[in-house]
């Protein structure tokens, strides 16, 4: 399925095309007047004498052809680029809005390269198949048929025009042959360059490693093997694009000798003037220029069709998740049930999740503890819909999950990921990220909490510090702060911290955690951690293991039993004392 994009603009800019059109045609009707003038000056050379007043006419004639020429094509011109960067303009957000729309799992599937291809190589292709390609298209077509007409005016005999013009019938079965052969090289083009972006995109985000794992050699390997890729693709395209280029001005230069010999032996025979023989050659001079750009306008039609239809299958594929048709407001205060949720990543032979029963209680902390790949951060996802739970799997309230509209679902939703992402602006900006008119102690008072005030105060610029692309100005420690404070001031009803502050000390990450328990009184946390020291205050401890709840309770129910939790508590506790006597 694809959504129409070019042809509903080009129906609602009808008026203006319309516009351009006239303005390009009149120009080119005037264009075409100016071998009628030659002929005619040549032909009073042969009967009357060269004079100043004959001379000064003719100039003056062809200097108003110019000007008129090139004031009406010029504007039509400008008329026509004005409209192509409009739609680029409109496709570039259209592209944008439906990129927020994709899930993680469109994400998991095509990388941040390949999305960028479309917003820069294709939009761009397509733009210059309605601009520059609509310009020289309307151009070259006026152009050759007000020649054709004049030549027929002009009192030439017509079957010497059509004999004249004869070759330039193979125009259409050349086009019917290479057309679609372009358009295919052009998409298998296109897609190489869309890899390539998309390998730049990455190598170049992991320059850092590259460069701390000495593998240069290696990364340039693999980002040269796409560069030749896309050098070969362009390769093939050029060949055949070069080729059917060169034909059709071939075409026009065959004409060309066809008007010098068919021309000349009706000028010698007397059936037609010399003048009409100058102007004859002129036209069929004239028609070269746009038979040229014939064949550049159809290479670049063919090109940026390639381009369109990926750009309109990308706006036709349909988000995974979406709002159902009842969907409705997230109800208030309400707990969150998770029944018998089974979930399986595409493509995985065992469920990341198995048959998980769970409450989390209105405002009370719950935490999720277990090993690594145990299923935490799934069920976190699952809580956002970022993926889709089996229906009936998560009720919130009264309502199945799947029935909440996402903005209210992850409007009242606090994320905080062990990996925040940090935007390339202000250190507050960046914490007032979701609530945009967070004052100036609301922003303070979830940096004292998340434990970044202090060091934000160290910073020259305090809050107003720019971070980095990706806030490489920050330490790991204080980036997973910051991203901390950015869901504190949401002041979400639901709050999960997953592995949030693992980059600092376990007594940093119990202070931590306990304070924003504390602030959080009267509503809902879930808590994701490995080290049990931050979860040990929480009003219920799930324990999950390979998908599985395996256990749950207090920490100190937990601890009295046999079980994956007491050996948890006993490791950490083990490691802890280590570590304290080795320091
Ligand atoms: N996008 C994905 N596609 C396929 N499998 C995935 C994906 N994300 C996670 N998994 C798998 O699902 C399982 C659970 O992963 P999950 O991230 O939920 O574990 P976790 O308990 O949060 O781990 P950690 O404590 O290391 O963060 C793992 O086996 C993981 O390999």
């Amino acid at each position: 399925m694809k959504e129409r994009l070019l042809r509903p603009y080009l129906a609602a800019k009808a008026q203006l095309y319309a516009a351009a059109l006239l303005a390009i045609a009149l120009g080119n009707i005037v264009q075409s007047l100016y071998p009628r003038v030659l002929g005619d000056f040549t032909d009073r050379l042969q009967h009357e004498a060269l004079t100043p007043e004959l001379i000064s006419r003719s100039a003056l004639m062809l200097a108003g052809i110019a000007l008129l020429y090139s004031s009406l094509a010029g504007s039509g011109q400008y008329l026509i680029m004005r409209l192509g960067r409009n739609f680029e303009r409109l496709t570039r957000k259209k592209l944008f809005k439906q990129f927020t729309r994709l899930s993680e799992a469109y994400y998991a599937k095509h990388g941040v390269g390949s999305m960028l291809s479309y917003v820069l190589n294709d939009v761009k292709s397509v733009r210059e198949a309605i601009s520059a390609g609509f310009n020289q298209t309307a151009n070259a077509v006026i152009l050759l048929g007000s020649a054709v007409v004049m030549m027929a005016l002009s009192g030439l005999p017509l079957g010497l025009v059509a004999a004249c013009v004869s070759p330039l019938l193979l125009i259409p079965p050349i086009v019917v042959y290479f057309g679609p052969r372009i358009r295919e090289r052009s998409r298998l083009a296109q897609e190489e360059l869309a890899a390539m972006t998309e390998s730049a995109e990455e190598q170049i985000g992991g320059m850092r490693v590259t460069q701390k794992f000495a593998v240069e050699p290696m990364m340039e390997a693999r980002f040269g093997a796409r560069v030749d890729g896309v050098y070969g693709s362009q390769l093939r395209l050029v060949r055949l694009s070069s080729l059917f280029q060169a034909l059709l001005p071939f075409l026009g230069s065959a004409s060309l000798v066809v008007t010098l010999a068919a021309g000349g032996y009706h000028a010698l025979s007397g059936n037609i003037t010399v003048g009409m023989y100058v102007s004859l050659t002129l036209y069929v001079r004239l028609m070269i220029g746009p038979l040229q750009q014939i064949g550049n306008v159809i290479n670049t039609m063919q090109r940026s069709r390639a381009s369109l239809e990926r750009i309109q299958e990308l706006l036709a594929s349909r988000p995974d998740i979406e709002d159902s048709p009842q969907a409705a407001e997230l109800p208030q205060h309400a707990d969150i049930a998770v029944r018998g949720l089974t979930f399986r990543y595409p493509g995985s032979s065992r469920p990341a999740l198995d048959r998980v029963d769970l409450d989390i209680r209105y405002g009370r902390t719950t935490a999720l503890v277990g090993r690594t790949g145990s299923g935490k951060t799934t069920l976190a996802k699952l809580l956002l819909r970022m993926m889709e739970p089996p229906a009936g799997a998560i009720r919130i309230g009264p309502s199945d999950i799947r029935d909440v509209t996402l903005r209210s679902l992850r409007g009242s939703i606090a994320y905080v990921p062990q990996d925040g992402f940090l935007f390339s602006t202000t250190l507050g900006d960046n914490i007032a990220f979701s609530k945009r008119d967070a004052t100036a102690s609301e922003i303070e008072s979830a940096s004292r909490q998340a434990m970044i005030y202090e060091q934000v105060q160290q910073f020259r610029e305090g809050f107003g510090t720019r971070l980095g692309e990706r806030g490489v100005t920050l330490s790991g420690g204080q980036r997973q702060r910051a991203s901390l404070a950015r869901g504190l001031v949401k002041e979400a009803p639901l709050l999960i911290l997953d592995d949030s502050v693992s980059a600092v000390d376990a007594e940093t990450e119990t202070a931590i955690v306990s304070s924003i328990r504390r602030g959080r009184a009267g509503r809902t946390t879930l808590v994701i951690a490995h080290r049990i020291s931050a979860i040990q205050h929480a009003d219920e401890i799930v324990v999950l293991d390979e998908g599985r709840v395996v256990q749950r309770g207090t920490h100190e129910q937990l601890l009295l039993e046999e079980g994956l939790y007491a050996e948890l508590a006993a490791l950490q506790k083990g490691g802890m004392e280590h570590g304290r006597n080795g320091a």
